[in-house]
């Protein structure tokens, strides 16, 4: 079986700073590398049951998964199913969907707690009544999508016809979300989410960290959701942004095939 990372130009991460840091994390007895998925690991798309990893990331982490000590994460806003489906398809990972509020842990070993979402019925009337007014401002915006989750619901604009009009119809969903007391709102890349649940990626890293006990966790992400991953890291983790947006993060790199350099760097340092 050929290693994916032979099949790829060697990575080149030129922040010097980074590298030694990816020189240390690859050194640790136990890592856990925990990415976001869209806009880290995959460009945006229109469709947004198309969207992949780049291949040097998804090579790199593949890599990854198969060395001694090492677990790779995806904590994401996506739903489980997608994240088995598009991302995981053959169970390397630990995956965290829906920010924080589903896990599969299945690969630590049965004793390890893996969890979906179940609904009150309190959550459960509240979500009826946002999707419903999802489905009402989609009705009114050709091209609008509503992406239907567990625990949530999200308003995407990116495909809208009149596309001028994305800030607007996202600022109308963020208001008759805020009708409804109790959502948990989450604006993003031309998506207003919703969720009736209050977990978010800061408790889906701990999460991680609790059930792995690594010695050094890269975590990286390009939303403003990530910021709560990145925000527990400590002193001796590697946290990343991706993207232009503001961050706590020390490190960033531009797009989803630079972080697929720094991961392959990472790889080939620590098969090293
Ligand atoms: O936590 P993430 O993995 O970053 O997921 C955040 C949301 O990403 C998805 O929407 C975004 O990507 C779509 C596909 O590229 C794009 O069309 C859309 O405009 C973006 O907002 C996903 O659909 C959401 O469920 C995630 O919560």
């Amino acid at each position: 079986m050929t290693n994916p990372t032979d099949e790829l130009p060697a990575p080149r991460v030129e922040d010097d700073a980074l590298l030694e840091h990816l020189r240390r994390a690859a050194g640790a007895e136990r890592l856990l590398v925990a990415l976001d998925f869209d806009g880290t690991l995959a460009y945006f798309t229109e469709d947004i049951a198309a969207s992949r990893a780049v291949d040097s990331a998804e090579a790199a982490l593949e890599t990854l998964a198969g060395l001694p000590n090492t677990w790779v994460a995806v904590i994401s806003g996506r739903t489980m199913d997608f994240l088995h489906s598009a991302v995981d398809p053959h169970r390397r990972m630990l995956l965290s969907g829906s920010h924080g509020g589903e896990y599969d842990l299945s690969i630590l070993g049965p004793e390890a707690t893996s969890s979906g979402i179940e609904l009150g019925s309190t959550q459960q009337t509240l979500l009826d009544q946002a999707v419903s007014a999802t489905r009402d401002l989609v009705d009114r915006h050709p091209g609008a999508v509503a992406e239907y989750k567990p625990g949530g619901v999200a308003f995407h604009t990116r495909t809208l016809e009149n596309p001028g009009d994305s800030d607007e119809a996202l600022a109308t969903m963020h208001a008759e979300f805020s009708a409804l007391e109790g959502l948990r709102i989450t604006p993003g890349e031309m998506v207003m989410e919703c969720s009736v649940l209050t977990s978010d990626k800061g408790q889906a890293v701990t999460a991680l960290i609790n059930a792995v006990q690594p010695d050094v966790t890269l975590f990286a992400g390009d939303d403003v959701t990530d910021e709560h991953g990145l925000a527990v890291l400590g002193p001796d983790d590697l946290g990343i942004k991706v993207g232009p947006k503001d961050t706590v993060a020390p490190y960033r790199v531009a797009d989803p095939d630079a972080m697929g350099a720094v991961l392959a760097q990472l790889a080939e340092l620590r098969q090293g």
